[in-house]
């Protein structure tokens, strides 16, 4: 555990902290500030606010120029850093008492995350989960705001994990996380890298940053823990290069320490081979079969025994939102609502369905991309989604801030010609699924894609509740197909 990189301290060094904060609309009568410098703001800039609602101590990498009397004053070279090691050490290092894998990875996080903890419950563990969809303590949910929350959230939920008796945590590690250091004083048991694709580059900027940010998640890893990768991405060995935990790899490809191969894929699941067992799946896709070796290869690093993971993999249902397929009434159109909202998970998940089709039916896909998010993007998934599907209907997803048409008019940019001929553009979400619905023929699939499990639409900053599998349930049943 890194020490807290304390530069001064002004005044009273000796009272209690109620609450460690980063937010000064949390603070409260004897809480800790602690003084982050954002994407939008600066935390010094809050902090008279949280000396008003009642801050004892205020951690800052530059001293105010008024100071109250009563106030404790730490000035440190690293404040995100220090939030970190502060929380850790203000919940009394939770995660020494939990063994934690965190998953890194453009996606598959959420999918792994979700597997480990499902798997390590039905193996009788009280596990944790941090998820985008859900967190866990046990069996009782509490919603997620964000993939990773920030790191005096993350030391509260280990607080709560340990006192409640677990053992194991899984954890999405994003890269906004590692880059904003909210994974500091975790530490951690193992990490997984997933796969490395297109995007985050409004944040990262450039693809290499990208990378170099989720290499540093391993980079951090310490040498008792394992970084488990995929060996089949181009970048996967480049994750482990530095790290000094145990390396570890799968692949489908090549020989690996975890080998699979696909023996069978169809709308059911999938039947693999795992180092030589055969196990039959509930999870769709050869991109599910890589979640799945990850999951196979990190419960066996957590010292699971293979005979008792693999008795368990069968009955593993996935996270919501993603491959959920929703059938018509009288099952003449198969629908489905899954979480892709980068091009290669579009791709994957649109090769998916081309492959498991049982004849040429027709696929129809409704997409959007989100607001304030990488809009580099925008074209690329459109033109996947005209490539791989018959008709698409371009709409919106959660536009955020930003003006409907005009992330339409980006994603429709750069389709070629014949591309065009494939797609209608209906911004409001609701028509185009609608739309989508009655033109499906008995026998087409209807793809819903970036939204998955989320239960709301963000437009110009307000949220309503929106479910694509309602929306998509309820189309079919007036539709009456
Ligand atoms: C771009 C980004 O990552 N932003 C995150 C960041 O906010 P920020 O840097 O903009 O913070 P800011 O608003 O400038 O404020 C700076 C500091 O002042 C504090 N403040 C601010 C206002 C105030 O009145 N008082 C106050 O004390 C803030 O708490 C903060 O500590 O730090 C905040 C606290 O941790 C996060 O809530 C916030 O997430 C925003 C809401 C967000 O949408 N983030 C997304 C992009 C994100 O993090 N996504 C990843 C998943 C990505 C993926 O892999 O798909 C995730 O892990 O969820
Ligand atoms: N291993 C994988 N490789 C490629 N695509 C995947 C993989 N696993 C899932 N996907 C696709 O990516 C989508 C998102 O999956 P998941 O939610 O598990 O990823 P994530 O990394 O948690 O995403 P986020 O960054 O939003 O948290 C899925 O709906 C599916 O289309
Ligand atoms: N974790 C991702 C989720 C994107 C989901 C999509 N529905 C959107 O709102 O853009 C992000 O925050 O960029
Ligand atoms: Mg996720």
């Amino acid at each position: 555990m890194k020490q807290v990189q304390v530069i001064t301290i002004t005044g009273n060094t000796d009272k209690a902290v109620s609450a460690v904060c980063i937010d000064s609309r949390k603070v409260s009568e004897g809480s800790m500030f602690i003084t982050v410098r954002g994407t939008l703001s600066d935390g010094h800039d809050y902090i008279d606010k949280a000396v008003a609602s009642g801050a004892t101590a205020v951690v800052c990498e530059q001293m105010p120029s008024l100071q109250d009397a009563t106030v404790t004053y730490l000035l440190v070279k690293d404040a995100s850093a220090a939030a970190g090691d502060i929380a850790a050490a203000f919940y009394d290092f939770p995660s020494r008492d939990l063994k934690v894998t965190g998953v890194t990875g453009t996606n598959g996080k959420t999918t792994v995350a979700t597997l480990l903890y499902q798997l390590f419950t039905q193996l009788g563990y009280h596990c944790g989960l941090i998820s985008t969809v859900t967190n866990y303590i046990g069996t009782e949910a509490f919603t997620a705001t964000h993939t990773t929350p920030d790191a005096i959230s993350i030391q509260a939920l280990f607080a709560k994990m340990r006192d409640a008796g677990c053992s194991h945590v899984f954890m999405e590690v994003s890269s906004h996380a590692v880059h904003q250091q909210r994974i500091r004083g975790i530490e951690f048991d193992g990490g997984i890298f997933t796969n490395i694709t297109h995007d985050h580059l409004d944040y990262h900027k450039t693809f290499d940053e990208y990378i170099r940010v989720k290499k540093s998640f391993f980079d951090q890893l310490p040498k008792s823990a394992f970084a488990l990768t995929n060996l089949d991405d181009k970048r996967g060995m480049v994750m482990l290069q530095n790290t000094a935990a145990l390396k570890q790899t799968y692949s489908l490809r090549v020989p690996a320490d975890i080998k699979g191969k696909v023996l069978e894929n169809n709308l059911s699941g999938l039947v693999m081979s795992i180092d030589g067992h055969e196990v039959h799946m509930r999870m769709i896709g050869i991109f599910n079969a890589y979640n799945m070796l990850a999951v196979y290869g990190a419960a066996r690093l957590l010292g699971e025994q293979d005979v008792e993971i693999l008795s368990v993999l069968s009955s593993l249902h996935g996270a919501p939102g993603r491959f959920e397929t929703i059938r018509s009434g009288k099952e003449q159109i198969l629908g489905i609502v899954d979480y892709a909202h980068t091009p290669d998970a579009l791709l994957n998940v649109l090769a998916t369905i081309q492959q498991l089709r049982a004849n040429d039916e027709r696929i129809i896909t409704v997409i959007g991309c989100g607001g304030d998010r990488d809009k580099t993007k925008r074209p690329l998934m459109a033109q996947v989604a005209a490539d791989k599907s018959d008709q698409v209907i371009l709409t919106s997803d959660n536009p955020r801030s930003e003006d409907p048409e005009l992330i339409l008019d980006e994603m429709e940019a750069e389709l070629s010609f014949p591309q065009k001929r494939k797609v209608l553009r209906i911004a409001d979400r609701y028509q185009a699924i609608k739309t989508a619905c009655s033109i499906a023929s008995p026998g087409d699939i209807v793809l819903v894609a970036g939204k998955g499990h989320e239960t709301y639409q963000e437009i110009k900053g307000v949220r309503t509740h929106f479910d694509d599998r309602e929306v998509l349930g309820e189309t079919f049943r007036v539709l009456q197909k």
